[in-house]
């Protein structure tokens, strides 16, 4: 399995990238329009209020699903028995913020998703003539005044030991959404799995960014694109003292988009929310 490490700025890279998602599910994006040096800032600031109890005032809205998701409440992936160990939280552009972090996590926002639009742009452009047929409105579109994308401001606690037996920091898993922006993790973890089931890391510099296909790409494009199962597993004994930030952007078409025959994309995510717990 070989995730493309693709030069953002090269000639040929909207053909390598799609070429990659194709094969994959995944590609890696280095001399991209996103600094490293807002994503540290942001990595340095949420460090600090995971570490704060001030977190807890920002408790999630149930109705909305904006802010704070402590470790006892996180998702417990598809057909898995125990919930991630991780806790995080959910930035959307109406939904509430600590006022000192609002700023950074805004203007990382759009720049994520103002490059993710491009990125549409590539695929639709790329792909064959009778896939790209086969959406009902050009990607690109989809996201057009959408207001479900979700930014998620990851946290893996350092392991203290006394977790629940088979827990992981992320367990095996498909995305929901169209495309996801992931830039590099501070800590390493991340693996893909290929189609014999073997697990691979996906290598990734400091500053690249990881950009994967979410089911909802893999049925608008009836399979095209793979939507491929991923997970973060835990540290060995030699790091299990340090936590890992992350800070994947899950883009979300308007619910009306249709994505097939079969779902739009407001149907597609109520079923794939009821199957992970997190609505009823
Ligand atoms: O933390 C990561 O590197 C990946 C997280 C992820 O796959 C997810 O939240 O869907
Ligand atoms: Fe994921």
């Amino acid at each position: 399995m070989h995730v493309q490490n693709v030069d953002y700025t090269s000639p040929d890279a909207p053909q390598r990238f799609m070429t990659s998602l194709k094969e994959t599910g995944f590609a890696v994006l280095r001399n991209h329009p996103i600094p490293f040096s807002q994503v540290e800032t942001i990595y340095a600031r949420w460090e600090a209020f995971f570490a704060s109890p001030d977190k807890y005032r920002w408790r999630f809205d149930p109705q909305r699903q904006d802010g704070y998701f402590p470790p006892e409440i996180s998702e417990t992936a598809k057909g898995h028995g125990q919930r991630d160990l991780k806790e995080y939280y959910h930035v959307y552009p109406w939904g509430r913020l600590p006022e000192p972090l609002r700023d950074d996590i805004l203007a990382y926002y759009r720049r994520a998703e103002s490059l993710a639009r491009t990125l549409l742009g590539w695929i639709e452009r790329e792909a064959p003539a009778e896939v790209a047929e086969g959406f009902h409105e050009p990607l690109s579109r989809m996201i057009d005044g959408s207001e479900q994308t979700l930014l998620r401001v990851l946290h893996y606690p350092p392991l203290a030991g006394d977790e629940p037996e088979g827990a992981v920091r992320a367990a095996a898993h498909e995305d929901i959404n169209l495309l996801t922006v992931l830039p590099a993790a501070n800590a390493p973890g991340l693996e893909v799995r290929d189609r014999h089931g073997d697990w691979h890391p996906v290598p990734c510099d400091p500053g690249q960014l990881i950009i994967n296909v979410g089911d909802m790409l893999q049925e608008a494009s009836h399979g095209y694109f793979p939507s491929t199962t991923h997970r973060v597993t835990n540290p060995g004994d030699d790091s299990r003292h340090r936590g890992r930030l992350s800070l994947p952007l899950f883009l979300h078409p308007r619910p009306d988009v249709v994505l097939s025959e079969r779902y739009t994309a407001d149907a597609y995510l109520q079923e794939r929310l009821r199957e992970l717990g997190v609505v009823s």
